[in-house]
């Protein structure tokens, strides 16, 4: 499967996939990466890693059209299978989202639909809630609400701070995100309307559910 990676930061999920693929254990290859911010760290791991990529920055163009339609051309030059977005800090139109139907997936840092859109490990903290988590979803028209693949439950501590709490769910995030990656070039996500089914997986086990495999 083909990949093509959305990202606008420090990339540490972009290099779990790097390090899931390189170790044999994610039968992928990344196409491109792309990023909306030039001095994301993520292109330094591209350059590390002699991973295609580009940056495209929604300033350059005059409406959000035209930057989706770059990124849009981009992938489809790139011939991608599926679009991962890996700390992706814009909001993607419903266009976008039909060029590729239920082949874009996203990496939140909260258990959905709790907590969408940006900080969310921060409005955990703030709503004073005593598990949160990470979720892989289908990404659709309506921010953070797709379909669910997994999710992992982290528990917040009584003097977390908002760093403390982002690291705990990150090392969650760097197992789950590749593993519904292979999960999907293995072809076990059946998606109906927003029930999702990992075909063969384990389900009903904490603090991955569905059990994780591989990762
Ligand atoms: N249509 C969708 N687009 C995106 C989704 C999604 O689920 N559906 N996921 C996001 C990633 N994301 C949370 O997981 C997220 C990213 C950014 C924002 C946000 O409010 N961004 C602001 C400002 C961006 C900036 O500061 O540069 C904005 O775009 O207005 C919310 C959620 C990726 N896209
Ligand atoms: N709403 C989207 C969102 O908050 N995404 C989050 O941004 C971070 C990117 O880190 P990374 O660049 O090191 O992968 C990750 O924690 C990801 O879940």
């Amino acid at each position: 499967m083909k990949l093509g990676i959305l990202v606008s930061g420090r990339g540490s999920n972009l290099q779990a996939i790097v390090d899931a693929i390189e170790s044999g254990k994610l039968p992928c290859s990344i196409s491109i990466v792309i990023s909306d911010r030039e001095k994301a760290y993520a292109l330094e791991r591209c350059k590390k890693h002699h991973i295609p990529h580009v940056v495209i920055k929604r300033k350059d163009f005059g409406n959000v059209q035209d930057f989706e339609e770059e990124l849009i051309r981009s992938l489809r030059q790139a011939q991608v299978d599926l679009v991962v977005l890996a700390g992706f800090m814009r909001i993607l139109s419903a266009h976008f989202i039909r060029a590729f139907p239920m082949k874009i997936i996203n990496i939140h840092p909260s258990l959905t639909p709790a907590f969408v859109g940006k900080d969310a490990q921060k409005q955990a903290l703030e709503y004073g809630v005593r598990i949160t988590g990470c979720t892989v979803h289908l990404v659709t028209e309506e921010l953070d609400s797709g379909p669910v693949i997994v999710q992992a439950c982290v528990p917040v501590l009584p003097d977390d701070t908002e760093e403390t709490l982002s690291e705990r769910i990150l090392a969650y995030e760097h197992r789950v995100l590749p593993q519904a990656i292979r999960w999907m070039a293995e072809g076990r996500v059946k998606v109906e309307g927003r029930k999702v089914q990992v075909i063969g997986a384990k389900y009903g086990t904490l603090p991955v559910n569905p059990q994780l495999e591989v990762f």
